[in-house]
């Protein structure tokens, strides 16, 4: 067995992204026996102890089937439109599923604004963290209503790899109306093979993907590129035909099925780059000694309690470095704080910090998901 799919076997944390063409059944209403089992198949994953996150489409082609349309619209605002009536029968479709095994589920609808603006990523961030602590699968969508741009050109295999970035999960599937990455479109090749499993970076990947189907919107080449995002962050990828017997099930017992693109960096390494190549950092935290070692030897996240003096001009969400009393970095990090919040809740114990900022964030001043040890 390959090292990737053994890989997969140790897993914690998963994005699975569910296409359009594989939800509508190509185009004939959502496909609810097909949710049904994927539902049940999660719910399986999560008793052998995997966390998971739900990427769906299907939004505007649900919503074009209700609206009685056989043809996409050009027009943005009828795309919208479509994407606001559809998405209600999406959540309506996995909320009662989720039910049969006693899950709550969440709505959770993004823009690619969501991951850029440091804020609003840190927000996301910290929601879907909650979310999967409390054991609830978050439903997550890209938020049609508000976006010009990407309901044109968007796709949900982009998404769903910024998703893995976000909550840092080992593996995205990404499951579709094929078996995985073909040398070449079997619709249009039928000589066309299955290619088990390759390196993310191999250049050749991208001239085999080609655009996608009717209701689709990136095809392969999308997901090709998905996989090289979501390796960022460590996670590997696999593409496979979500129309397969228990298909996540096998892929979680490292079965060969569909396509597992396996990054060339180990998943720390490329944490650790994302991390320290994510911004340029705004300030310092200097850490008493106990702190210190409690990221270092005990890798810990930083309550405020160990920090002894902050500098710099930053806000929530942003780079700081942070070192010893004799100025040596120890690591860097995404803040939770900003400066003046930092300020004031330096060096006390995070049961306090209601009563002293006057609301609760998070009990962590960088959280060791966001922290890089120098
Ligand atoms: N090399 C390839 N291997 C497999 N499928 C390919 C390849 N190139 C293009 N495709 C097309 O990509 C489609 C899947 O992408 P897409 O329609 O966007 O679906 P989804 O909604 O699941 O993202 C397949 O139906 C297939 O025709
Ligand atoms: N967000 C939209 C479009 C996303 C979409 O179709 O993406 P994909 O499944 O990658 O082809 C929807 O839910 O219909």
């Amino acid at each position: 067995m390959s090292l990737g799919r053994e890989k997969l076997k140790r897993s914690k944390r998963w994005v699975v992204k569910i296409g359009s063409a594989l939800l509508t059944n190509d185009g004939q209403g959502l496909d609810l026996a097909a949710i049904a089992r994927w539902v049940d198949q999660i719910a399986a994953l999560k008793q052998s102890g995997i966390e998971v996150v739900l990427v769906s489409s299907g939004s505007v082609a649900e919503g074009m089937t209700r609206l009685g349309w056989s043809d996409r619209p050009q027009e943005v605002y009828k795309l919208q439109a479509a994407a606001a009536v559809g998405q209600m029968g999406l959540v309506q479709a996995y909320e009662t599923n989720f039910r049969r095994h006693d899950t709550h589920t969440a709505q959770i609808l993004l823009t690619h604004e969501d991951h850029s603006n440091r804020k609003r990523y840190l927000n996301a961030q910290a929601t879907l963290r909650a979310l999967l602590g409390m054991g609830v699968v978050p439903v997550v969508n890209e938020n049609d209503t508000v976006v010009t741009k990407e309901i044109r050109f968007g796709d949900n295999d982009t998404l769903g790899a910024l998703v893995a970035n976000l909550v840092e999960a080992d593996a995205l599937i990404l499951l579709t109306d094929q078996q995985g990455l073909f040398t070449a479109d079997p619709r249009q090749d039928p000589t066309a093979t299955l290619i088990s499993e390759a390196r993310t970076e191999d250049d050749a990947l991208v001239a085999m993907a080609g655009d996608g189907g009717r209701l689709g919107r990136g095809g392969m080449a999308t997901k090709v590129r998905a996989a090289r995002l979501a390796a960022r962050s460590g996670a590997v990828t696999v593409i496979a035909s979500g129309r397969e017997d228990n298909v996540l099930l096998r892929i979680r017992d490292a079965e060969a099925v569909g396509t597992l693109l396996v990054p060339e960096q180990s998943p720390v390494v490329a944490r650790k780059q994302w991390i320290a190549g994510h911004l340029q950092a705004r300030g310092n935290l200097v850490l008493d000694e106990g702190a210190v070692k409690a990221l270092k030897e005990r890798g810990k996240s930083l309550l405020p309690a160990g920090v002894r003096s902050v500098s710099g001009d930053f806000s929530r969400g942003e780079m700081v470095i942070i070192s010893d009393e004799l100025g040596r970095i120890v690591a860097r990090g995404l803040v939770n704080y900003g400066l003046d919040d930092a300020e004031r809740i330096i060096g006390k114990p995070s049961r306090e910090i209601e009563s002293i900022l006057g609301f609760m964030g998070e009990e962590e001043l960088v959280h060791r998901d966001n922290l890089v040890l120098a």
